[in-house]
């Protein structure tokens, strides 16, 4: 399975990625968002590097012009709620996508042990299209293996991407065991070593979706 780790490459995309880190810098909610949307953005530029293309000729007011053009059918889902801004990234540059979102949250049984939960889904059928499974987080992998679990009671997809921004080494080697190996990349923009008694990627960010929305009840 391809494993694409933008962390091993020097851009500004590590600007944004030491932002959403920084203890202080992502205090602001309305910049921790716009920076996941911004990794969004570049991780789909980078991700269509990997479509099929075909030459369409265009009419211009002067004539014609082939230009090379994806041809995939795309369904971006998203896990809620932390997956809400990354998935508004890919969505601005993969504007023609069709949509999923499903929801996954962690019902804890005591401070330490939770079973993840998903309840709603909605999404159109995924069969023989390009599947991008956006979350920020892949900490133990076990939400996002279940939310492409509910994905496939919708189809089964050509090919799959996962996308996360921070993953442990942990999930990675979790959704290596859980996806089919033949039609899946992994993409994240970091991948550290740890993850805590809490199943919290260390040193991670903390909780992307509460960053983002807001401390839960
Ligand atoms: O790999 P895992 O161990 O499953 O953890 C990762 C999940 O945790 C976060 O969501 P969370 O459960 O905090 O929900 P939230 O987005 O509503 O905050 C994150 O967005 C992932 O969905
Ligand atoms: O480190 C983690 C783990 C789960 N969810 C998060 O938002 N962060
Ligand atoms: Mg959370």
């Amino acid at each position: 399975m391809k494993v694409i780790d933008f962390g091993q490459t020097n851009s500004i995309l590590n600007q944004y990625i030491s932002e959403i880190r920084n203890v202080e810098v992502q205090n602001d909610r309305l910049r921790f968002r716009r920076n996941i949307e911004r990794i969004g953005e570049i991780m789909a530029y980078e991700m269509s590097k990997e479509f099929k293309y075909s030459v369409k000729n265009i009419q211009t007011p002067l004539g014609i012009a082939p230009v090379s053009t994806p041809d995939n059918n795309l369904v971006i889902s998203t896990i809620l709620r932390a997956g809400l801004p990354f998935h508004q990234g890919f969505l601005s540059y993969f504007d023609g996508a069709e949509n999923a979102f499903v929801s996954a949250y962690r019902k804890y049984k005591d401070t330490l042990k939770f079973d993840i939960h998903i309840e709603y889904i909605a999404s159109p059928r995924i069969d023989d299209k390009t599947l991008i499974i956006t979350d920020p987080m892949l900490a133990t992998g076990g939400s996002m293996e279940l939310s492409y679990q509910a994905m496939l009671t919708k189809g089964h997809p050509a090919e799959i991407h996962v996308a996360s921004i921070i993953a442990s080494q942990k999930a990675i080697d979790h959704i290596k065991n859980v996806f089919p190996e033949d039609k899946t990349t992994i993409w994240c923009a970091a991948i550290d070593p740890e993850i805590n008694e809490h199943s919290y990627i260390v040193p991670g960010l903390g909780d992307a979706g509460d960053l983002a929305y807001g401390e839960k009840e």
